[in-house]
């Protein structure tokens, strides 16, 4: 008898766990729940009648990695390959990254002249921070916080201004609070197995596999940085939408879950708003904390540990001014805790992706992201945040920081509720006894058919709705099988 997987959550990764079952062979009866108006979760593009595309979640996708090959593998047979937009290695937002401090942007160096010389708002060459690092022993502990752990390898003053940086850019996060063996598993993985982190990236291993195709290959060939899709990042979920629904996946959006409860007859029994489903395994791709309240009494083992894991808010202010020009080139720039704790930095959408910028004349594109870890002691509730406050903060920080003073022709405002999972010092044992709480509830994980899921996730994004297996195949659905 054929047998049905209810997949939870239709953001990309509930979406993508459809695709993979889809096509897996003897492929199961498909039913993907999702709580909300939409499909997409935080994929989520404006497309103005004038041409012009906002991205209010992400606006790049990188290709490098398994994930980033397996992504673009998807991309293609999906038929999307003329929508990719590339950002090659010669074009300046792949070339150009840009910190604020001291009030003043400042390009960060690169190539071996700008590792030998000082560069502001550094003190030091940074080749100074790669022979402390060669030098520097293997650390002891089973985890660290990124910020402890680069300035043990590299230094305090590279922690605190490009790391930091680096993490609010990524995480939206706090590089003090972060664990390094989850967020960047590489380089603690690295540290571990060469003692040193550059010779471990340099002597290289630890790769996963990843399916190659033509469009990877081109992505390897002319070095994109990331792509994005000509009709904003939501075109991706749109086109999973219509290859699942070819291939008879019952979509139904305005499904939210309320419960999941185990029956008698060995199944799940999952109970909506309006209506229940039943269902052989359950695929769960919500945020941690969403499905901590919906697993019955007795798995409170799991649900105690999906609870602890947090998520940060953000605000996603989009500008355009149109018959302005922006006074440097690159992808965008960031800025550190310390010079301004709640502005994270402004992303220069129209440097990277021009041919969104729709049919207005020359005009610069651009995101400010505000708040994350921050965002209470910045801006307060971000269910009460009034739009105004966020909106005069980023014009005021286009101002200051790019010397645009002219009113934007269009802005949008969004607020992302608790959009980007924290991995702090300790994750991984939270994602361990989650799985162990798992195990003794006798269900099966099944780790193998994860691997494929989840193409933004294993980004290092938020594979916080998940239970993760060992850092090497961590992604972001969880299923729940009944004990055969
Ligand atoms: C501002 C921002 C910028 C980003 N930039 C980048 C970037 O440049 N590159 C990159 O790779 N990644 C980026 N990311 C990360 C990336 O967007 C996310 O990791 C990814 O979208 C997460 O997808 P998901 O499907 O796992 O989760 P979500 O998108 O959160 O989807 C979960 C879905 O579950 C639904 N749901 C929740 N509870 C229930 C319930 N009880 N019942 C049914 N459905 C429910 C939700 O409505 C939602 O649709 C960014 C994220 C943000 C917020
Ligand atoms: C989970 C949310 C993510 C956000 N961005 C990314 C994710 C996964 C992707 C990402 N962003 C940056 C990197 C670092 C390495 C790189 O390839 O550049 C990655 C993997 C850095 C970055 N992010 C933003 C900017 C302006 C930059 C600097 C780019 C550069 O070096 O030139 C914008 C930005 N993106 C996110 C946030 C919270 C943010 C804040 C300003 C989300």
């Amino acid at each position: 008898m054929q047998r049905t997987v209810a997949v939870v959550g239709g953001g990309i990764s509930g979406l993508t766990a459809c695709y993979h079952l889809a096509r897996s062979p003897n492929a199961p009866k498909i039913i993907l729940l999702e709580g909300s108006g939409r499909l997409g979760g935080w994929l989520h593009s404006t497309r103005t009648e004038d041409g012009a595309i906002f991205e209010h979640g992400p606006r790049g996708i990188r290709p490098a990695g398994t994930v980033g090959k397996n992504t673009l593998l998807m991309v293609s047979e999906l038929g999307l390959d003329a929508d990719v937009l590339p950002v090659p290695g010669d074009h300046p937002a792949s070339k150009n990254r840009y910190l604020y401090v001291s009030r003043a942007l400042h390009r960060l160096p690169s190539g071996i002249g700008g590792v030998l010389r000082t560069v502001p708002p550094f003190t030091r060459p940074l080749l100074w921070s790669g022979l402390r690092e060669l030098a520097a022993p293997r650390g002891t502990q089973p985890d660290e916080t990124i910020h402890s752990f680069v300035s043990r390898r590299f230094g305090k003053e590279l922690a605190d201004i490009a790391i930091d940086s680096l993490c609010r850019g990524v995480f939206a996060g706090d590089c003090r609070a972060l664990s390094v063996r989850s967020c960047f598993p590489a380089l603690f993985e690295a540290e571990q197995r060469r003692r040193s982190v550059i010779l471990g990236m340099v002597l290289g291993g630890g790769k996963g596999p990843a399916l190659d195709s033509a469009l990877s290959r081109r992505a390897c060939d002319e070095r994109w940085s990331q792509w994005s899709l000509r009709g904003g990042m939501e075109t991706l979920p749109e086109a999973l939408q219509d290859f699942l629904r070819q291939r008879g996946v019952e979509m139904h959006c305005h499904a939210r879950l309320r419960r999941l409860e185990r029956t008698a007859a060995e199944c799940w029994q999952i109970t909506l708003e309006d209506g229940s489903v039943r269902a052989d395994h359950v695929i769960s791709a919500i945020p941690a904390r969403a499905l901590a309240v919906l697993l019955p009494g007795w798995a409170e083992p799991l649900a105690q540990e999906l609870r602890s894991i947090e998520a940060v808010s953000v605000g996603v202010v989009n500008l355009q001014y149109n018959g302005a020009t922006l006074p440097i080139t690159g992808f965008g720039h960031l800025v550190p805790s310390f010079e301004d704790s709640s502005l994270l930095g402004i992303v220069y959408d129209s440097v990277a992706f021009p041919e969104q910028n729709g049919s207005c004349g020359p005009s610069v594109r651009l995101t400010v992201m505000l708040g994350g870890a921050w965002f209470k002691q910045g801006f307060g509730d971000p269910d009460t945040v009034p739009q105004a406050v966020l909106l005069s903060r980023a014009k005021e920080a286009v101002r200051a920081h790019l010397g645009i003073v002219a009113e934007p022709s269009r802005t949008i405002v969004k607020v992302l509720k608790a959009c980007i999972p924290q991995y702090t010092l300790g994750h991984w044992q939270r994602t361990g006894k989650a799985g162990r709480a798992l195990g003794a509830l006798s269900y099966l994980w099944h780790q193998a058919a994860l691997r494929m899921l989840s193409p933004l996730q294993y980004h290092r994004i938020s594979g916080d709705h998940l239970v993760q297996p060992p850092a090497q195949s961590r992604t972001n659905p969880q299923i729940f099988t009944p004990d055969p």
